[in-house]
């Protein structure tokens, strides 16, 4: 089936449009709907020494794959002209419109999944707009109360109780509330849309060893045993608090469907250093389909042709999956 996909381009001086640019390149049997500013892409193409052929999208039209060395172009200005390599916050603005306008080809109906290239929070933050990130935007943007950062590659899924908040602050964000809502997303959206009918999610303790039986801290204890003994009453397949040092064995892991770390740098880590490249960023929760690259900006590689599109590629795959996953059980994209 062929698919209309959104990708925003992302943090303008980074490696965003170049990747697109290189995606062009191969084509897709899906319509890819590129939302930047066209005199960037067309820049950037020229840097890169790659030939690109823009398109105006036509919601309208019927949706169509990509031809080689072409994309679809959702038009929207920079505030300045982009530097390759260089932040600059007046052009913040652009990048959050780029996510905006994404979210909202999905409410209505323009496309069937977004995927986004990276952006800088810092710069974004630096222009004045508080932004921790595009799970969080696109939370705020769906009005639900909880999304789950999960980043998975083919044999590796990783998702997240808290996302990004400072270390210090993540002990009193894990509540039972919070798990509880977690945890039921998780177990949803691995039966809904990755083919697990009985998913079985390890989860990792916060403090070192799960916290000692106490003696290394209490929040096994007090949240996170009760919590998943509650929800195991659901019928929901949970194993642990296990500490996350040991969770990430084979042994644990042989069987998993998913793991679920506490935090951000609990769990990346380990994902990054099993698949970096090969991985995608999924939010789990929202009322429509968004994947991302499992990594940033690298403002350092910006139009330098030494990017690699292999997340961006895995993002668009697994995009896809879902979308399809959603069609097949009948389920209207937003
Ligand atoms: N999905 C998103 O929007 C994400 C955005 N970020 C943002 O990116 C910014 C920079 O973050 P960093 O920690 O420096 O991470 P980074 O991923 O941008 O860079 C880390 C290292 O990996 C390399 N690298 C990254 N992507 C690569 C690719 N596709 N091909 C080859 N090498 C690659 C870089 O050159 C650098 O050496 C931060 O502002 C962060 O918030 C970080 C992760 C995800
Ligand atoms: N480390 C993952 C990351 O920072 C991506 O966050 P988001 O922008 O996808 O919310």
């Amino acid at each position: 089936m062929t698919l209309r996909l959104a990708i925003t381009a992302g943090e303008p001086g980074g490696i965003g449009p170049d990747l697109c640019i290189q995606l062009a390149q191969q084509g897709s049997e899906h319509q890819l709907v590129v939302i930047a500013d066209p005199q960037l892409l067309a820049e950037r193409a020229r840097q890169l020494r790659l030939p690109l052929t823009l398109v105006d999208f036509n919601p309208a039209s019927a949706t169509v794959p990509t031809p080689t060395g072409t994309l679809y172009v959702q038009p929207v200005a920079l505030q300045q002209p982009a530097v390759a390599g260089e932040l600059n916050p007046a052009n913040a603005r652009y990048v959050l419109a780029t996510l905006t306008i994404a979210a909202q080809g999905c409410n209505e109906g323009h496309w069937d999944a977004i995927v986004t290239a990276p952006v800088h929070k810092g710069v974004i933050n630096d222009a004045g707009m508080p932004f921790s990130g595009h799970t969080e935007y696109f939370r705020d943007f769906a009005g639900v109360e909880e999304v789950v950062m999960m980043l998975a590659t083919t044999d590796l899924r990783v998702a997240l109780v808290t996302t990004h908040l400072p270390l210090r602050d993540v002990a009193d964000a894990i509540t039972p509330e919070r798990l509880s809502r977690v945890i039921r997303i998780l177990d949803h959206d691995l039966k809904m849309f990755f083919g697990c009918p009985q998913p079985r999610i390890l989860v990792a303790g916060l403090n070192p060893h799960a916290g000692e039986n106490g003696h290394l801290g209490h929040e096994e204890q007090d949240i996170i045993e009760p919590t998943l003994a509650q929800l195991r009453q659901e019928g929901i397949h949970l194993i642990g608090p296990l500490p996350a040092d040991t969770l990430y064995t084979p042994k644990h892991l042989a069987g998993a469907d998913a793991t679920l770390a506490m935090y951000h740098d609990q769990g990346l880590p380990v994902l990054k250093f099993h698949g970096f490249g090969r991985a995608a960023n999924i939010t789990l929760g929202l009322p429509f389909i968004r994947t991302s690259v499992d990594h940033g900006t690298a403002l350092d590689l910006a139009a330098t042709g030494k990017a690699d599109s292999g997340s961006l590629h895995t993002a668009i795959a697994v995009a896809a999956h879902m979308a399809d996953s959603r069609h097949t059980a009948g389920v209207k994209t937003a």
